[in-house]
């Protein structure tokens, strides 16, 4: 494992509880990209020099990775191609930021086609303004070959300019496969689920325990990171259920437009199952719900949305009751589960059927014949068929969409 040292430069009013956490979230997105964590450093910087970082600390910081043995610098905060390019000279090892890092874990989990070109589109769109800067600074300076970059030449950007051109045309095509898949699934009164929720709150374990199936889960974030998508029988009706990428504060625009396409599986879902660790503090909850709530407030139009409290197994019924108290108007709908311990999955079924659009319920009679049965076994797939009477007809009690007890009804019951 790569030794790092983590730094996270806060103003000297802000909330230290705030800042624990968060050099701590650093830490695990850290481990989650296989490095080991030797140094962690809290900076102070002051509101009128917020852009600037101290040549004293930057030398200090340079220090520590010497000490430390570290070959790479993460910082909490973006930071400026200046910033970055006086850092990397200082420190001389790599220097990264918090959204470098994510791509950075997104890449190793990418594992299908679309995923890795979205990690390679964010990444180009991210770090080549970044990098031109760098490049043209030390164009100056005549230190060609620093950061492996020496080859730059003009041709370079057009060359970038080519890449991203080509990884968009692709990802597209790749995008309205998707979209027609979807209307395919709606067309024949699928309706779509999908879990949502922070990182690490258990969604792809519950994802195993409807599915009785195995997903990928480990205690790291950002685990699932290509959708995972199944149908699942709840109480007759069929649903197809995604498993999806975590959310996580401060997740900037341009990254949630680069997992569009991952992340339009929840946007675009009928029904959203918000999984929230109701094991963790209470402050660390609501925060993490707030950050929930943001992004999919702003890109949900029309889904419900149950919330879902995991891992109830590892608190107790009294503590579980004052959270729900103080979160209030958080957890709208909550359903209580553990996906550990398949607690409370029959009670989270009947809130999605509860959910799912209202079909019409009808008697049909069919006479006895070749082609009544075929109509039988398709009213089989596409509704309820709560019972079958076989008297000089068939009687059949379905429940189905408009759509399909209209056709029946039109080629059987005149
Ligand atoms: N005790 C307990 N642990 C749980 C429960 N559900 C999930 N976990 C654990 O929580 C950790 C994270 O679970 P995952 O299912 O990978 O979480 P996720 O939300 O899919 O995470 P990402 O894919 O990284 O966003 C794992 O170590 C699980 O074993 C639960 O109900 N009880
Ligand atoms: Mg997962």
């Amino acid at each position: 494992m790569k030794k790092v040292i983590v730094v996270q430069r806060v103003d000297p009013d802000s909330d230290d509880l705030k800042n624990k956490r968060q050099l701590a979230e650093l830490k695990d997105l850290a481990f989650a990209a296989n490095y080991s964590v030797t140094g962690e450093v809290i900076q102070s910087r002051y509101p009128d020099k917020k852009y600037q970082l101290g040549k004293g600390k930057v030398q200090e910081l340079a220090l520590s990775v010497k000490a430390l043995d570290a070959e790479k610098v993460i910082f909490c905060n973006e930071l400026s191609s200046m910033q970055l390019y006086n850092i990397t000279d200082t420190c001389k090892c790599a220097v990264i930021d918090k959204f470098q890092l994510i791509l950075e874990i997104f890449a190793l989990r990418a594992t299908t086609r679309r995923a890795k070109l979205q990690v390679e589109l964010a990444r180009l769109e991210y770090e080549i303004p970044r990098a031109k800067i760098i490049v043209s600074h030390l164009k100056k300076e005549e230190r060609p070959g620093f950061m492996g970059l020496g080859s730059y030449e003009d041709s370079y950007e057009q060359d970038i300019k080519g890449r991203i051109a080509r990884i968009k045309g692709e990802l597209s095509h790749v995008q309205g496969h998707n979209e027609s898949l979807r209307t395919f699934r709606h067309a024949h009164g699928l309706s779509m689920v999908a879990l949502a929720g922070y990182t690490n709150a258990g969604k792809s374990t519950l994802f195993n325990a409807l599915m009785e199936e195995d997903v990928d889960v480990a205690d790291m974030l950002f685990t699932t990171l290509s959708p995972v998508a199944r149908s699942m029988d709840v109480m007759g009706r069929k649903v197809i259920l995604t498993d999806t990428v975590g959310f996580i504060e401060d997740l900037p625009h341009w990254l949630i437009d680069a997992f569009r396409s991952t992340l339009d599986e929840i946007f675009f879902a009928d029904i959203i199952l918000l999984v929230v660790d109701a094991s963790e503090p209470l402050d660390i909850m609501h925060d993490k719900l707030l950050t929930c709530h943001e992004t999919l407030w702003e890109q949900v139009h029309d889904a419900s949305v149950i919330t879902v409290m995991n891992k109830t197994d590892l608190i107790s019924q009294e503590e579980l009751n004052e959270k729900m108290e103080a979160l209030g108007y958080l957890v709208p709908n909550p359903v209580y589960i553990s996906a550990k311990t398949m607690g409370g999955l029959g009670d989270l079924k009947q809130a999605i059927r509860s959910k799912l659009p209202v079909w019409e319920r009808k008697e049909i009679s069919m006479p006895f014949s070749k082609h009544s049965m075929s109509v039988l076994s398709w009213l089989f797939k596409e509704g309820v068929v709560h019972s079958v009477k076989y008297t000089d007809q068939i009687l059949v009690d379905l429940e189905a969409r408009e759509e399909v007890i209209n056709k029946v009804i039109s080629f059987i019951d005149v």
